[in-house]
Formats: structure tokens, C-alpha cells, sequence
């Protein structure tokens, strides 16, 4: 299904380890990869960063240790593309997309999140996924000089109303549950992009 504007754009935001990847792959498992992409602001991020540097980009767009190693030097690198053009990333992940439900795992900024509101301002729904610190830690987390005190991890901290905030915690309600609403809106939106034609943007919030 080709559509050549979203329907639907969920950015989501978190802190690391609160399971953004694992709650945006739920999401596009739910609603079917014909219908959902996810885009990953990191995504062209790390793949020009791993060519300079000459790195393992899938180790580095993997969960593993290998991405924590090279973490603050890829935000100072980032910043310096962003200084410039905020807009950077968040255009270069976007500009293969051609399902009707967008989901952005990744917004770290308030200029990320300006992006979508601003291109998008019909579709776009922001999403909190947080958790606990103790749960993050036996996720792996710990905390980091310069990574987690930086604007990569509290850049939307504060001063965004979230349109959705998701709980993923063992004792919260399931996923699943929390996810109910938001999966009704994306397959709204691909309902209503199927009897319209391509171009039409949809108001259906
Ligand atoms: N609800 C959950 N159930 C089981 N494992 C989870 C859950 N949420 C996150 N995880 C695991 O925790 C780790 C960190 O999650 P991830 O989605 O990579 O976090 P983030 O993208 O926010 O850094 C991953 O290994 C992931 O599989
Ligand atoms: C340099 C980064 O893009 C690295 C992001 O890597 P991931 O998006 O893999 O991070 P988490 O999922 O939170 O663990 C951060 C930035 O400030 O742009």
C-alpha cells in the first residue's frame, strides 16, 4: 500500500532501555509491515557516523553493548549535522517511508518533534514509553556522564505534552492493553486513507 503522505505519524520518545524499540516493533507486529514503517532518526545517523569511522553499522544499530561504546561520540557528531539544520535526520529517515502509519522510535529533541508537528501537523501524535530506573537497570542500563545528562536523553523531558504516555513496566497493564487506543487511531487512518485518494491528508483526530 503506497501512500505519498502519512496518514498517521506516532513520534515516540523515551529514555534508554525504556524498551522504545521493543514497544515500536509491537506496534508494527500488530498493524503489519504493508502498513507500518519504522523510522529510526539514529538510523542515518549511525550508517554516515559507521562509514567515517569505519564501524559495524548492524552492531551498531543493534540492542547490544557494542552501540553504548561509541554513544557520546555519536551525539557530539550528531549535534555538529544538527547545528546547522535541525531538520538533518529527521528528513533523511523519512524520505523512503511510503506506508500510511509512520512510527518515529527515536525523537530525542524538541526540534524533532517540531519537524513532525510542523510537516505533519494533522498527523502526528507524540508517545511516551517510560520506565522505572530499576527496571531499565536490569535492562542493562547505567547511568552515563554526557550521555544521560545530555539533550539526546532529556531534550523532551519537559515542556512537551504528551498525547500518549505508555508504561512499560512487569506490573503496568499489558502492551497490549495500553497500546489499544493508539492501534484503533492507525487503523482509523488507514481505513479512511483507503477511500480517499492518495494526496488527501485525513483530519480524522
Ligand atoms: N516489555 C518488555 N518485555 C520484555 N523485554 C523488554 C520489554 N521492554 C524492553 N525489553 C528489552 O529491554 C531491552 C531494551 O529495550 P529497547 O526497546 O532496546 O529500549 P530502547 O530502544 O528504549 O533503548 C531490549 O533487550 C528489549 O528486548
Ligand atoms: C547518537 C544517537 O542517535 C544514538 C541513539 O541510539 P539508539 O536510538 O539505538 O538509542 P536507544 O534506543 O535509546 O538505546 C543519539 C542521538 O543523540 O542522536
Amino acid at each position: 500500500m503506497e501512500v505519498s503522505e502519512p496518514r498517521l505519524v506516532l513520534v515516540f520518545s523515551g529514555k534508554r532501555k525504556s524498551g522504545k524499540d521493543y514497544v515500536t516493533d509491537l506496534i508494527q507486529d500488530r498493524l503489519g509491515s504493508d502498513v507500518c514503517c519504522i523510522l529510526r532518526l539514529s538510523g542515518p545517523l549511525k550508517q554516515q557516523y559507521a562509514e567515517e569511522h569505519g564501524l559495524d553499522l548492524q552492531q551498531l544499530l543493534g540492542p547490544g553493548p557494542y552501540k553504548e561504546q561509541y554513544r557520546a561520540d555519536m551525539i557530539r557528531w550528531g549535534e555538529t549535522r544538527r547545528h546547522d539544520d535541525p531538520g538533518f535526520f529527521c528528513r533523511l529517515a523519512t524520505r523512503e517511508a511510503c506506508q500510511p502509519v509512520w512510527v518515529v522510535s527515536d525523537a530525542r529533541r524538541q526540534t524533532d518533534l517540531q519537524f513532525f508537528c510542523s510537516e505533519f501537523p494533522r498527523q502526528t501524535q507524540s508517545v511516551r514509553v517510560q520506565s522505572s530506573e530499576k527496571t531499565r537497570k536490569q535492562r542493562g542500563w547505567s547511568f552515563s556522564t554526557g550521555v544521560d545528562d545530555a539533550e539526546s536523553e532529556c531534550g523532551l523531558d519537559s515542556g512537551v505534552e504528551f498525547d500518549w504516555i505508555i508504561t512499560n513496566e512487569a506490573d503496568a497493564p499489558s502492551l497490549d492493553e495500553q497500546l489499544q487506543p493508539i492501534l484503533k487511531l492507525a487503523e482509523k487512518a488507514v481505513t479512511s486513507s483507503r477511500s480517499r485518494p492518495p494526496d488527501d491528508p485525513v483530519l480524522f483526530l
